[in-house]
């Protein structure tokens, strides 16, 4: 975090009413830079750091000192700005009209508030009828979507307000989205309206995600932001997401004269609602309405973070127009984030499969908005120490819609018998290895990657996967099943289970009802395997950042198993040396990469996992260079496989096609030379027939390389 941040929470003790206009420029300037940080993380990364709650103090907080130094408005003010630019690796798609933000209510005064002004701007006598519609504000992100026709053309994100990411493919796989409506339709549609995912479906993703040992959402809201903005469209089509349909963009003709119309209009075309919603007309009916729907909360299907309410005539939604960022017609009364105080009974730390840190509070179970909550994050090391948290006290757990409860603060810290700072450990409390943190990064992670139990099933699953060991028949399932039987807690005991299990074949087999027949092809599989090339070998071992091509370079610079680790263990020795400056040397090896390694090798139980590992096998293979035959017909030319290849595997025919020299491309342009196409070729194929590129089938490329 940047000083800026450090400098606003200082300020920050001071009311607004207290600050000198210097004090108030200067925290006007820490606060642009601090809310833009996070809605960066937020909007773009769907990785928020603090809660919503939090965030939307530091806004309010900027609101009110603008409101008492109007002159010191700054022209990047965080209350003119709606979300953030669009993410590159999209195209990006311009709104015809603006995709706004929503004011916001947090207490009832603030809605009687808006009534009031809503009146006073219209002129309405105290008594002239005015309604209102209230629906839940539904925690997802919002997407337009344009229909010409009757069909759906176009799918994007809001981004600023003003530019958003197109995100069409994505779309097309959401259920709750018509492809095509019934008439009558207007010639151009916009639909608007909130993408998200139920409760439900969230977690059994992020169970699955556990499962697979990928990336956690902290909530449904990241969970649908994250899985919306994704660049592969078939990550997408697995994710449970939904869409409510709830406002228009750009329109040809007039739909309907009320925002309870547009609804109307909107369920006929087979769009799903916020609910539950209703006409209102005042604001006793609308704190009424609140107050239901937040009493029904935790019993909806889905997140909502408080209720909408938008003025129901459109004529005089016209009327009242926008200020900046949000509509006058319209206003989110939030619901406050529910919150309990118990005591912290122990911090302990948490090590997930790919060796992360994550140090948890033990509670004394507490009741917090209708959930019993025993255990909340504390994120990182950074965030105890910025809160200074202590086994023993009393904290404040929040549940802000969030599934992980969360630490807000501590109410006792004066208390004279108060323990020591807590330390955050710098050793892995599952297997004892060193734990780093690398420069710029908030995580400490366990080094130990070979040996630690809380790393071992991923790392056995890497180390055996295609591209590593590649060893048939060792699949996650039976990988977790040795492990927990304790028959493979390291590579290398893959490579002696069969002499320690051979007399207890009948046994094994009978346990795991494997089958004889399997059990022995599992053993002949590994036994072609304990003769391995340099690259595989060190892209199996899984060191962080260490992907296949690193591992090809490293390879390549050092040719043999002994070369490579005598310079690793020198380069982690000495950070300056001739080992490490020769490491860094190397085109594409940063100082980050190198340090992964010099980390790695650091550890000595990594040291005597690599030893018994080479005694097991029979060959680390020194690297060879491919031979280039100096006519290779593709020689610099640049290929694109696609379509599913029946001679061998797309990994393979890439390497293939690299080693005679041709260049491996993704994706179809101009510059591709050769397209392969294999069965059931698709999109690529096509391009590449439209841009006049050769297509080969997997016959005729075999026939062009020999
Ligand atoms: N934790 C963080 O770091 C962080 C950072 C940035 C933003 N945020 C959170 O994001 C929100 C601010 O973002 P915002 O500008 O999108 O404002 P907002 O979410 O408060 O309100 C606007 C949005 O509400 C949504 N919405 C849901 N139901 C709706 C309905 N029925 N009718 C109309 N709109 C509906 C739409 O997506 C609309 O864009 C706040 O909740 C804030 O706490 C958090
Ligand atoms: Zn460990």
């Amino acid at each position: 975090m940047s000083e800026a941040i450090v400098s606003a929470e200082g300020l920050r003790a001071i009311t607004v009413e207290d600050l000198t206009v210097e004090q108030a420029q200067a925290e006007l300037a820490a606060l642009a830079g601090e809310i833009a940080h996070h809605d960066t993380l937020y909007h773009q990364q769907d990785q928020p750091e603090i809660s919503d709650a939090a965030y939307d103090a530091l806004v309010r907080r900027n609101g009110a000192i603008e409101a008492r130094f109007p002159e010191l408005v700054r022209s990047d003010s965080p209350s003119a700005h709606v979300g953030a630019a669009p993410a590159g690796g999209f195209g990006k798609v311009r709104h015809a009209v603006p995709m706004l933000s929503l004011g916001n209510a947090f207490a009832p005064e603030d809605l009687t508030e808006f009534v009031a002004r809503v009146r006073r701007f219209l002129g309405l006598a105290e008594d002239a009828p005015l309604s209102f519609v209230a629906e839940p504000k539904v925690d997802g992100l919002s997407c337009s979507l344009r229909y010409e026709d009757g069909k759906l053309v176009l799918a994007a994100t809001r981004g600023d307000g003003t530019e958003g990411e197109d995100v069409t493919a994505n779309v097309r796989t959401i259920k709750d989205v018509p492809n095509e409506l019934p008439a009558p339709f207007p010639a151009v549609l916009e639909v608007r309206g909130e993408v998200y995912m139920d409760r439900r479906d969230f977690l059994a993703m992020n169970a699955a995600q556990a499962e697979r040992g990928e990336k956690l959402f902290a909530n449904p809201r990241n969970a649908a932001a994250g899985s919306l903005r994704q660049l592969d469209s078939t990550i997408t089509a697995r994710r449970p997401l939904r869409f409510f349909g709830y406002a228009l963009g750009e329109v040809t003709e007039r739909i309907a004269d009320t925002q309870w119309g547009i609804r109307e209009r909107l369920k006929a075309w087979g769009f799903s609602l916020n609910e539950p919603a209703r006409c209102c007309h005042s604001a006793a009916e609308l704190q009424e309405h609140y107050d239901g729907i937040g009493a029904q909360r935790a019993e909806l299907p889905f997140d909502i973070d408080g209720v909408v309410y938008k003025v129901d005539r459109i004529d005089l939604q016209e009327r009242l127009g926008f200020v900046s960022r949000a509509p006058r017609w319209a206003i989110a009364h939030k619901f406050p984030a529910e919150q309990a105080q118990t005591k912290l009974l122990r911090i302990s730390i948490q090590v997930g499969r790919t060796g992360a840190l994550t140090p948890v509070a033990e509670l004394e179970p507490i009741n917090v908005g209708g959930v019993v909550v025993s255990r909340a994050t504390l994120h990182n090391e950074d965030e105890i120490r910025r809160k200074d948290v202590r086994e023993g006290d009393h904290v404040v757990v929040q549940r802000a819609g969030d599934v992980i409860p969360q630490i807000v603060r501590v109410v006792d810290a004066d208390r004279p018998d108060r323990g020591p700072e807590y330390v955050f450990p710098d050793h892995c409390p599952e297997c004892g290895s060193l734990a780093v943190r690398e420069e710029g990064e908030v995580v400490k992670r366990c080094t130990g990657g070979l040996i630690c139990p809380a790393q071992a099933v991923e790392r056995l699953r890497h180390f055996v996967s295609r591209d590593a060991f590649d060893i048939e028949g060792l699949g996650i399932e039976r990988i977790q099943l040795f492990f927990e039987e304790g028959r493979v807690r390291s590579p290398a005991d893959i490579f002696t289970l069969e002499q320690r299990e051979s007399e207890r074949i009948d046994r094994l087999v009978s346990k795991t009802g494997f089958g004889k027949k399997s059990v022995q092809n599992l053993f002949q599989a590994i036994d072609r395997r304990r003769t391995v090339p340099l690259d595989r070998f060190i892209f199996a071992l899984g060191i962080r950042q260490v992907g296949q091509a690193t591992a090809r370079l490293l390879a390549r610079n050092y040719r043999s198993l002994d070369a490579w680790m005598a310079a690793m263990e020198e380069a982690a020795k000495d950070r300056e040396g001739p080992a490490w400056q020769e490491l860094t040397s190397i085109e594409q090896i940063g100082p980050s990469v190198a340090g992964d390694l010099a980390d790695f090798f650091a550890e000595p139980h990594n040291i005597e996992a690599l030893a018994a590992l080479r005694a097991v096998l029979t060959k680390v293979e020194d690297y060879e260079p491919p031979k280039v035959a100096a006519a290779s017909p593709v020689m610099g030319k640049t290929v694109v496989f696609t379509g599913t290849l029946t001679s061998m595997t797309r990994s393979e025919a890439k390497a293939r096609a690299e080693s005679l020299g041709a260049k491996v491309a993704g994706s179809v342009s101009a510059k591709t030379d050769y397209v392969v196409a294999g069965a059931d070729a698709g999109s690529k194929a096509t391009k590449a027939r439209d841009l006049g590129v050769t297509v080969l089938s997997e016959e005729e490329w075999a026939a062009l390389i020999g």
